[in-house]
């Protein structure tokens, strides 16, 4: 918890901080780290973060590949790809978009993916690693809810985290990064009997549902830093958070919005592993 009220957590300074010390190593060691992005459906968010990536890569100095399969691509012919990009030396990250096409298993195609280039964190060996706390790359999202905790200097050593969700790239591996930093961390998901009495305790709350305004007042203890990590589409085509930003910024010592919180620093850690992978740190 923070003493003052109210303050947001902003995420695209952070972002620009990250993408300039990427363009900083990537100057001093000659070395163009690529990234390859494969993309397998038409869903416009994902789209719309793919195109993101690839002028974030552009500008921090790193290269990116993307390699649309389109959206009737076939399990066989994405696992080829992801193969095929795990093997080539000229190539340092992989990331594999969601969603996928019916019937086409993430974490099924993710094991594909070479663990030294799994830069977003989705071979499932990644996040076993993960959990016995050996070296990993973590989802883009997980680590950049600790990038942005970090640059706020939260204090996380003995304090009452609670995750809201459960998934696999967001809820699970966040716990074990947050336990790896000493936080007592509690996994809330749509099964919590009164969520509410839960995620009152916590000093930092991170929301990671995919539930617009899910997270109220009621749900906050005063002065909790709260990270917001959903994406919601708003019908007017923009993007909305988990947490009900209007009713809680009051109340909470800190809050990220959406956009402009969690989102732009998952993009740049992308990069940040990517850089990582490619061996210039
Ligand atoms: N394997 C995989 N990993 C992902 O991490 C992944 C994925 N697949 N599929 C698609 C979703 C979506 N996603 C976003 C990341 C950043 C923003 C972001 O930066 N949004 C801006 C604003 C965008 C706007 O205003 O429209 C912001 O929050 O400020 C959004 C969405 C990652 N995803």
């Amino acid at each position: 918890m923070t003493d003052s009220l109210g303050v947001e957590l902003r995420g695209r300074e952070t972002a620009a901080a990250i993408k300039e010390e990427i363009a900083g190593l990537v100057r001093s060691s000659g070395t163009t780290p690529r990234l390859a992005v494969v993309v397998a459906t038409g869903d416009e968010a994902t789209l719309w973060y793919v195109r993101s990536i690839a002028k974030a890569a552009a500008g921090a100095g790193v290269a990116c590949d993307i390699v649309d399969l389109g959206p009737a691509a076939q399990a066989e012919g994405i696992r080829a790809t992801l193969e095929r990009l795990s093997a080539d030396p000229g190539v340092h990250g992989v990331m594999l978009q969601t969603p996928l096409p019916e019937g086409v298993s993430a974490q099924e195609l993710a094991a594909s993916i070479d663990p030294a280039k799994d830069v977003d964190g989705a071979n499932p060996l990644s996040l076993g690693r993960l959990a016995a706390g050996l070296p990993a790359f973590a989802p883009a999202t997980a680590a950049a809810v600790m990038a942005l905790l970090d640059r706020h200097g939260v204090t996380l050593k003995g304090a009452r985290a609670v995750v809201v969700g459960r998934s696999t790239v967001v809820g699970k591996p966040l716990a074990h990064l947050l336990l790896d930093r000493h936080a007592t961390v509690t996994v809330c998901h749509s099964r919590t009997r009164d969520l509410a009495a839960v995620t009152s305790t916590a000093e930092v709350l991170v929301a990671a549902v995919g539930r617009a305004g899910l997270i109220g007042a009621e749900h906050v203890a005063p002065g909790a830093v709260v990270i917001d990590v959903g994406t919601n589409p708003t019908a007017d085509g923009g993007l909305t958070g988990d947490v009900d930003f209007d009713a809680v910024i009051g109340r909470a010592g800190a809050l990220t919005p959406v956009p402009g919180g969690v989102g732009p620093v998952t993009t740049a850690l992308l990069l940040r592993h990517t850089v990582t992978a490619a061996g210039l740190t």
